[in-house]
């Protein structure tokens, strides 16, 4: 793994914004697959600013990692909306290369299957990961199996009342998740893993130096070839 301490936030957030522009401009048909959370608010200003600039997106594919079961891509808390919020609505990305899973279809199963052969033809070339305080990556929980496959997920106590703050309350918060499983995310090219804050830093410790388990899905990038882990100080702190 190498691991990439900054003194705060945004200079991190550069760092990312900038291996994200070397994929996209050294690449005919780049992949990215993409993340949420607050984490990524820094990381997807600074790619907006690169937009300004004049980096394109247009012929960029991009395929997200989670979305909640229960809410439309229009709920202000969907995925959906946080990523045209903070990245889509402001760049030049062609509408028909974005790929978001569906969480309010009727058809859940058919949903994710379909997601699973978005993901086959369309080889990731750089996941974008953050982290929960849990060791979660995309929605993949703590338990005592993971699913290799897109998949639906309860999501755990400690997930809820970390993302209540998005929310109105902790009861509004959607208690499943859609997401892609451990291997579409193993199977990317170059992952950056990005956690910021003295919350995340156990989880962080036990990534790098914990044993690989179950009970913390992050620690499986252990075994991949090609992981960046891209922390401010404060997460870096116990390891
Ligand atoms: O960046 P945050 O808001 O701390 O969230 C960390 C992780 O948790 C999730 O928001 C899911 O709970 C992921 O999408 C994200 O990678």
């Amino acid at each position: 793994m190498n691991i990439r301490v900054f003194p705060d936030q945004y200079g991190a957030a550069i760092y990312a914004a900038a291996t994200i522009e070397t994929t996209v401009k050294t690449s005919t048909s780049p992949v990215l697959g993409l993340a949420t959370g607050g984490t990524m608010t820094p990381v997807y200003r600074q790619l907006v600013e690169f937009h300004r600039r004049g980096l394109h997106f247009s012929h960029v594919t991009t395929i997200n990692l989670d979305e909640y079961v229960g809410l439309s891509p229009s709920h202000p808390n969907s995925y959906h909306a946080f990523m045209q919020e903070n990245l889509f609505d402001h760049i030049d990305v062609n509408p028909d290369k974005i790929y978001l899973p569906s969480g309010d279809s009727e058809d859940l199963d058919g949903v994710c299957a379909k997601y699973d052969d978005v993901i086959r033809t369309n080889p990731i070339d750089l996941q974008l990961l953050g982290i929960g305080v849990n060791g979660h990556i995309g929605f993949n929980e703590p338990a005592n199996s993971l699913k290799s496959n897109t998949h639906i997920v309860q999501l755990t106590e400690d997930t809820i009342r970390e993302n209540a703050r998005f929310f109105e309350d902790e009861k509004s918060v959607p208690t499943r998740a859609i997401t892609v499983g451990l291997q579409s995310i193993l199977l990317a090219k170059h992952i950056l893993l990005l956690a910021f804050g003295e919350k995340k830093a156990q989880a962080i410790r036990d990534t790098i130096k914990g044993d690989i388990s179950t009970t913390v899905p992050s620690s499986f990038l252990q075994v991949h070839p090609n992981v960046t882990i891209v922390l401010d100080e404060a997460a870096a702190q116990l390891f």
